[in-house]
């Protein structure tokens, strides 16, 4: 099957491709790119593959840099742009689940294909735009399966970061994983303890910032892979209302950081611990900070006003009243049963008055009604004082006499 149309980013690198079998080599835009030139999604990095070793490759192009040559990768500087061009290779285990035991370079395009981890990944564009599909990705694209190409337990046996790759791809793409790769992150996931933080860090802002979050995170909590997450082990509840959240895309990593700190019940002091475990760097834990602050306002704001909503004509002294005794971020339900329970709920249901009071102590209105009025009123809220005519009098003789 043909591309039906070649994007510019490859039209740009066409040239490249040509000079390379020209000099009777193969070449292939291969990886993350087709997957996406596939789905209609904008393309990131444009990669190559080629059947030609390292040391060809400088000699058909003038200006190149060994940007990861003992992986098979040469940097090419040409008019058009600059591309990585990485050999054909295949990957036995890697010893410590991290880094490849040793490269092997071979000629084959099946070789260097098979040893990728996702059908979706693993396809290679030609130059005249033929689509070189050998485990039917296509298929899986269309069915939206993400699927360990081969034995899955060998592809995350080389790479376990994989496993998280694939979570990732799920929040990305809102894709399933294939029952046996699933089964296979399932039975693996605690491979992931040899893997960097950095490695699983970049896997994991991307599953938060996914288009399908709330898939990504639950496929994180039911694969068990978050135990092996910095911070995370054992905080499968706290994920659960995390990924439960209204299903609006996060675009800047501190917001998503700030959203999940918020589920965690961290307390602003507890940010920077939290990050640091995640090897974020400094410039983001400020950020993320400062973001937290932010959230932390706009919640008592939004809290203040809904209260005050709710009470409706009851005077703003009920609610400063109220309002210490839970925190400012307290639910609203339990402020607000609490609130019911109150002996009064407003100065008209007083058992005194102005009028009673001005009688009483024979004196004119003024300042000084109206502040023993809220006394009054703040005793029988605080239980201090029975909502009886008689006790409140005597109470305020008390307080006039002082
Ligand atoms: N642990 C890994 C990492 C990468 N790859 C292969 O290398 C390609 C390029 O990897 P990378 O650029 O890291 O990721 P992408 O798949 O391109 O995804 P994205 O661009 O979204 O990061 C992948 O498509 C996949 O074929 C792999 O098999 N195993």
């Amino acid at each position: 099957m043909k591309l039906k149309k070649i994007p510019a980013e490859y039209q740009q690198a066409l040239p490249i491709l040509k000079k390379i079998e020209q000099a009777g080599h193969e070449a292939y835009f291969v990886g993350g790119s087709v997957r996406d030139v596939l789905l209609n999604q904008p393309i990131h990095d444009v990669d190559i593959a080629t059947s030609a070793f390292p040391a060809e490759i400088k000699q058909i192009f003038s200006k190149t840099i060994d940007v990861g040559i003992e992986h098979g990768t040469v940097l090419v500087l040409e008019r058009s742009g600059q591309y990585e061009i990485t050999t054909f290779r295949t990957e036995s285990i890697y010893q410590d689940f991290r880094r490849p035991e040793h490269v092997e370079f071979v000629r084959s395009l099946k070789e260097d294909l098979k040893r990728r981890d996702f059908t979706i990944n693993a396809f290679a564009i030609r130059e005249d735009g033929e689509i070189i599909d050998l485990f039917d990705g296509l298929k899986d694209l269309d069915d939206r399966i993400l699927r360990a190409v081969g034995d899955p337990h060998e592809r995350f046996y080389e790479d376990a970061l994989r496993m998280m790759r694939g979570l990732r791809f799920v929040s990305q793409l809102g894709f399933d994983l294939e029952k046996e790769t699933f089964s296979a992150i399932k039975e693996n996931h605690q491979l992931l303890k040899k893997i960097s933080i950095e490695r699983i860090n970049v896997e994991f802002v991307k599953l938060l910032l996914g288009n399908y979050r709330k898939k990504g995170v639950q496929t994180l909590v039911e694969s068990q892979c978050f135990e092996y997450c910095p911070a995370l082990a054992g905080k499968k509840e706290e994920l659960l209302s995390f990924a439960a959240l209204p299903e609006k895309v996060i675009k800047q990593e501190s917001q998503a950081w700030v959203l999940l700190i918020d589920q965690l019940n961290l307390k602003e002091a507890d940010i920077r611990p939290f990050l640091k475990e995640w090897k974020c760097s400094n410039e983001m834990i400020k950020t993320v900070q400062s973001v937290f602050y932010g959230l932390q306002i706009r919640k008592e704001q939004a809290f203040t006003a809904d209260l005050l909503y709710q009470l409706g004509e009851t005077q703003a002294i009920l609610v400063e009243e109220l309002l210490p005794f839970y925190g400012k971020t307290a639910s609203l339900e339990k402020v607000l049963i609490d609130y019911h329970r109150l002996p009064i709920h407003s100065l008209k249901e007083l058992a005194v008055n102005g009028n009673d009071l001005m009688t009483y102590f024979d004196k004119k209105p003024g300042k000084w009604l109206k502040e023993q009025l809220t006394s009054l009123e703040k005793a029988v809220i605080h239980q201090q004082v029975p909502n009886k005519k008689e006790e409140l009098l005597q109470l305020a003789e008390q307080q006039q006499a002082k």
